[in-house]
Protein backbone atom coordinates (compact mmCIF):
# COMPACT_ATOMS: atom_id res chain seq x y z
CA UNK A 1 0.00 0.00 0.00
CA UNK A 2 1.31 3.54 -0.74
CA UNK A 3 3.32 5.65 1.37
CA UNK A 4 0.35 8.33 2.43
CA UNK A 5 -2.44 5.92 2.19
CA UNK A 6 -4.88 9.10 1.55
CA UNK A 7 -5.64 9.30 -2.18
CA UNK A 8 -4.71 5.96 -3.96
CA UNK A 9 -7.13 3.72 -4.32
CA UNK A 10 -6.56 -0.28 -3.68
CA UNK A 11 -8.33 -3.43 -4.39
CA UNK A 12 -8.38 -6.87 -2.78
CA UNK A 13 -9.31 -10.08 -3.65
CA UNK A 14 -10.12 -12.82 -1.07
CA UNK A 15 -9.89 -16.50 -1.92
CA UNK A 16 -10.30 -19.45 -0.75
CA UNK A 17 -12.33 -22.77 -0.84
CA UNK A 18 -15.59 -23.18 -0.79
CA UNK A 19 -16.94 -22.79 2.84
CA UNK A 20 -13.43 -21.68 3.32
CA UNK A 21 -14.10 -18.71 5.97
CA UNK A 22 -15.00 -15.79 3.11
CA UNK A 23 -17.91 -14.36 4.30
CA UNK A 24 -16.57 -14.13 7.46
CA UNK A 25 -13.76 -12.38 6.58
CA UNK A 26 -15.46 -9.67 4.31
CA UNK A 27 -18.57 -9.13 6.66
CA UNK A 28 -15.64 -8.34 9.39
CA UNK A 29 -14.13 -6.10 6.63
CA UNK A 30 -17.42 -4.41 5.91
CA UNK A 31 -17.77 -2.68 9.15
CA UNK A 32 -14.19 -0.56 8.30
CA UNK A 33 -15.41 2.64 7.03
CA UNK A 34 -12.90 3.19 4.01
CA UNK A 35 -13.61 -0.03 2.94
CA UNK A 36 -16.24 -1.26 0.54
CA UNK A 37 -16.83 -5.37 0.17
CA UNK A 38 -18.74 -6.47 -2.90
CA UNK A 39 -19.30 -10.54 -2.39
CA UNK A 40 -20.02 -12.97 -5.16
CA UNK A 41 -22.99 -12.20 -7.29
CA UNK A 42 -24.27 -15.74 -6.28
CA UNK A 43 -27.83 -14.69 -6.26
CA UNK A 44 -27.23 -13.69 -9.61
CA UNK A 45 -25.62 -17.28 -10.58
CA UNK A 46 -28.80 -18.33 -8.95
CA UNK A 47 -31.54 -16.75 -10.90
CA UNK A 48 -30.68 -15.79 -14.41
CA UNK A 49 -34.03 -15.10 -15.87
CA UNK A 50 -35.12 -17.54 -13.32
CA UNK A 51 -32.82 -20.22 -14.19
CA UNK A 52 -30.57 -21.82 -11.94
CA UNK A 53 -27.48 -21.58 -13.10
CA UNK A 54 -25.57 -22.52 -10.27
CA UNK A 55 -27.97 -25.52 -9.76
CA UNK A 56 -27.32 -26.99 -13.27
CA UNK A 57 -23.87 -27.15 -13.19
CA UNK A 58 -23.78 -29.00 -9.72
CA UNK A 59 -26.41 -31.36 -11.53
CA UNK A 60 -24.67 -31.99 -15.00
CA UNK A 61 -21.38 -29.78 -15.04
CA UNK A 62 -20.42 -31.51 -17.98
CA UNK A 63 -23.57 -29.98 -19.74
CA UNK A 64 -23.66 -26.18 -18.21
CA UNK A 65 -20.36 -25.85 -16.85
CA UNK A 66 -19.40 -23.14 -20.06
CA UNK A 67 -22.72 -21.33 -19.79
CA UNK A 68 -22.02 -21.04 -15.65
CA UNK A 69 -18.59 -19.92 -15.96
CA UNK A 70 -18.78 -17.72 -18.77
CA UNK A 71 -21.87 -16.00 -16.70
CA UNK A 72 -19.15 -16.19 -13.43
CA UNK A 73 -16.55 -14.45 -15.26
CA UNK A 74 -18.82 -11.87 -16.68
CA UNK A 75 -20.22 -11.17 -13.48
CA UNK A 76 -17.07 -11.17 -11.91
CA UNK A 77 -15.42 -8.68 -14.54
CA UNK A 78 -18.57 -6.28 -13.55
CA UNK A 79 -17.72 -6.26 -10.10
CA UNK A 80 -13.64 -5.82 -11.10
CA UNK A 81 -14.46 -2.99 -13.37
CA UNK A 82 -17.64 -1.20 -11.25
CA UNK A 83 -16.81 2.53 -9.93
CA UNK A 84 -14.82 2.10 -6.39
CA UNK A 85 -16.54 4.69 -4.27
CA UNK A 86 -14.08 4.32 -1.08
CA UNK A 87 -10.30 3.34 -0.85
CA UNK A 88 -10.60 -0.43 -0.34
CA UNK A 89 -12.46 -2.40 -2.14
CA UNK A 90 -12.47 -6.08 -1.28
CA UNK A 91 -13.62 -8.67 -3.58
CA UNK A 92 -14.82 -12.24 -2.98
CA UNK A 93 -12.67 -14.14 -5.28
CA UNK A 94 -12.03 -12.72 -8.44
CA UNK A 95 -11.62 -13.21 -12.52
CA UNK A 96 -8.60 -14.92 -11.76
CA UNK A 97 -9.48 -17.75 -9.52
CA UNK A 98 -12.66 -18.08 -11.93
CA UNK A 99 -10.27 -19.38 -14.38
CA UNK A 100 -7.17 -20.77 -12.85
CA UNK A 101 -9.66 -22.67 -10.22
CA UNK A 102 -12.81 -23.63 -11.00
CA UNK A 103 -12.53 -23.81 -15.23
CA UNK A 104 -9.12 -25.40 -14.58
CA UNK A 105 -10.81 -28.12 -13.03
CA UNK A 106 -13.65 -28.47 -15.05
CA UNK A 107 -11.26 -28.93 -17.91
CA UNK A 108 -8.61 -31.10 -15.84
CA UNK A 109 -11.72 -33.68 -14.45
CA UNK A 110 -12.65 -34.06 -18.10
CA UNK A 111 -15.92 -31.90 -17.76
CA UNK A 112 -15.17 -29.55 -19.79
CA UNK A 113 -14.07 -30.03 -23.44
CA UNK A 114 -10.88 -28.60 -25.09
CA UNK A 115 -13.07 -26.29 -27.63
CA UNK A 116 -15.15 -24.68 -24.86
CA UNK A 117 -12.08 -24.48 -22.45
CA UNK A 118 -9.96 -22.38 -25.62
CA UNK A 119 -12.64 -20.42 -25.72
CA UNK A 120 -13.21 -19.15 -22.41
CA UNK A 121 -9.24 -18.60 -21.76
CA UNK A 122 -9.46 -16.44 -25.44
CA UNK A 123 -11.84 -14.60 -23.72
CA UNK A 124 -10.33 -14.11 -20.49
CA UNK A 125 -7.11 -13.58 -22.48
CA UNK A 126 -8.64 -10.68 -24.44
CA UNK A 127 -10.59 -8.96 -21.04
CA UNK A 128 -7.30 -9.04 -19.02
CA UNK A 129 -5.60 -7.08 -21.91
CA UNK A 130 -8.71 -4.86 -22.56
CA UNK A 131 -10.30 -4.24 -19.30
CA UNK A 132 -8.95 -2.52 -16.52
CA UNK A 133 -8.90 -5.01 -13.66
CA UNK A 134 -6.50 -4.00 -11.01
CA UNK A 135 -5.83 -6.18 -7.91
CA UNK A 136 -3.55 -4.89 -5.29
CA UNK A 137 -3.27 -7.80 -2.94
CA UNK A 138 -4.75 -11.14 -2.51
CA UNK A 139 -5.59 -12.60 0.75
CA UNK A 140 -5.37 -16.59 0.55
CA UNK A 141 -7.59 -18.08 3.21
CA UNK A 142 -6.25 -21.51 3.54
CA UNK A 143 -8.29 -24.74 5.38
CA UNK A 144 -8.48 -28.59 4.89
CA UNK A 145 -10.87 -29.62 2.76
CA UNK A 146 -11.83 -31.57 5.87
CA UNK A 147 -12.84 -28.47 7.17
CA UNK A 148 -14.85 -26.73 4.50
CA UNK A 149 -16.61 -30.10 3.77
CA UNK A 150 -18.01 -29.74 7.73
CA UNK A 151 -18.67 -26.17 7.25
CA UNK A 152 -20.36 -26.61 3.99
CA UNK A 153 -22.72 -28.99 6.05
CA UNK A 154 -23.24 -26.69 8.65
CA UNK A 155 -24.29 -23.78 6.20
CA UNK A 156 -26.47 -26.40 4.42
CA UNK A 157 -26.57 -23.75 1.04
CA UNK A 158 -29.13 -26.30 -1.40
CA UNK A 159 -26.97 -26.89 -4.27
CA UNK A 160 -23.69 -28.17 -2.19
CA UNK A 161 -25.82 -30.86 -0.46
CA UNK A 162 -24.17 -32.95 -2.62
CA UNK A 163 -20.50 -31.57 -2.76
CA UNK A 164 -17.93 -34.74 -2.16
CA UNK A 165 -14.36 -34.57 -0.35
CA UNK A 166 -12.35 -35.07 -3.11
CA UNK A 167 -13.88 -31.76 -4.96
CA UNK A 168 -12.74 -30.08 -2.23
CA UNK A 169 -9.71 -31.59 -2.45
CA UNK A 170 -9.00 -30.70 -5.74
CA UNK A 171 -10.28 -27.60 -5.75
CA UNK A 172 -7.54 -27.16 -2.87
CA UNK A 173 -4.54 -28.48 -4.85
CA UNK A 174 -5.65 -25.68 -7.43
CA UNK A 175 -5.71 -22.78 -5.35
CA UNK A 176 -1.98 -23.81 -3.68
CA UNK A 177 -0.69 -24.56 -7.31
CA UNK A 178 -1.70 -20.79 -8.09
CA UNK A 179 -1.42 -18.88 -4.93
CA UNK A 180 1.91 -20.84 -3.81
CA UNK A 181 3.32 -22.48 -6.27
CA UNK A 182 2.73 -19.77 -8.88
CA UNK A 183 1.70 -22.24 -11.86
CA UNK A 184 -0.59 -19.33 -13.34
CA UNK A 185 0.25 -16.10 -13.55
CA UNK A 186 -0.20 -13.72 -10.20
CA UNK A 187 -1.75 -10.57 -10.61
CA UNK A 188 -0.94 -9.37 -6.56
CA UNK A 189 1.22 -10.16 -3.73
CA UNK A 190 -0.71 -12.95 -1.88
CA UNK A 191 -1.10 -12.84 1.86
CA UNK A 192 -1.87 -16.20 3.02
CA UNK A 193 -4.12 -16.41 6.33
CA UNK A 194 -4.56 -19.58 8.06
CA UNK A 195 -8.21 -20.20 7.91
CA UNK A 196 -8.66 -23.03 10.42
CA UNK A 197 -9.94 -21.23 13.67
CA UNK A 198 -13.19 -20.77 14.61
CA UNK A 199 -14.27 -17.11 14.34
CA UNK A 200 -13.12 -15.39 17.28
CA UNK A 201 -9.39 -16.63 16.73
CA UNK A 202 -10.28 -15.52 13.11
CA UNK A 203 -10.87 -12.14 13.96
CA UNK A 204 -7.83 -11.51 16.03
CA UNK A 205 -5.72 -13.29 13.36
CA UNK A 206 -7.36 -10.26 10.37
CA UNK A 207 -6.39 -7.64 13.63
CA UNK A 208 -2.96 -8.74 13.06
CA UNK A 209 -2.32 -8.61 9.74
CA UNK A 210 -4.91 -5.12 9.19
CA UNK A 211 -2.18 -2.88 7.80
CA UNK A 212 -3.31 0.99 8.50
CA UNK A 213 -4.96 1.82 5.69
CA UNK A 214 -7.98 -0.47 6.09
CA UNK A 215 -8.10 1.02 9.33
CA UNK A 216 -8.04 4.71 8.00
CA UNK A 217 -5.88 7.67 9.03
CA UNK A 218 -5.46 7.15 13.28
C1 LIG B 1 -15.05 -17.04 -9.46
C2 LIG B 1 -15.85 -18.26 -9.21
C3 LIG B 1 -16.57 -18.48 -8.05
C4 LIG B 1 -17.17 -19.73 -8.23
C5 LIG B 1 -17.99 -20.46 -7.41
N1 LIG B 1 -18.41 -21.68 -7.85
C6 LIG B 1 -19.34 -22.43 -6.99
C7 LIG B 1 -18.70 -22.87 -5.71
C8 LIG B 1 -19.76 -22.67 -4.67
O1 LIG B 1 -20.55 -23.84 -4.54
C9 LIG B 1 -20.66 -21.59 -5.23
C10 LIG B 1 -20.44 -20.24 -4.56
O2 LIG B 1 -19.11 -19.97 -4.41
O3 LIG B 1 -20.36 -21.50 -6.62
C11 LIG B 1 -18.03 -22.19 -9.08
O4 LIG B 1 -18.43 -23.30 -9.41
N2 LIG B 1 -17.24 -21.46 -9.91
C12 LIG B 1 -16.79 -20.25 -9.48
N3 LIG B 1 -15.99 -19.34 -10.07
Amino acid sequence: FGTDGKTEKHTVCVEGNIGSGKTTLLEYFSTYPYTEVTKEPVEKWRNIKGMNALEYMYKDASRWGLTFQTYVQLTMLQIHTQPQVKRVKMMERSIYSAKYCFVENLYQSGKMPEIEYTVLTEWFDFLLKTQDIKVDLIVYLKTKPETDLRRIKERCRPEEKQIPLEYLETLHNLHEDWLIKKKFPLPAPVLVLNGEYEKEEMIKEYESYTPHILRGPA
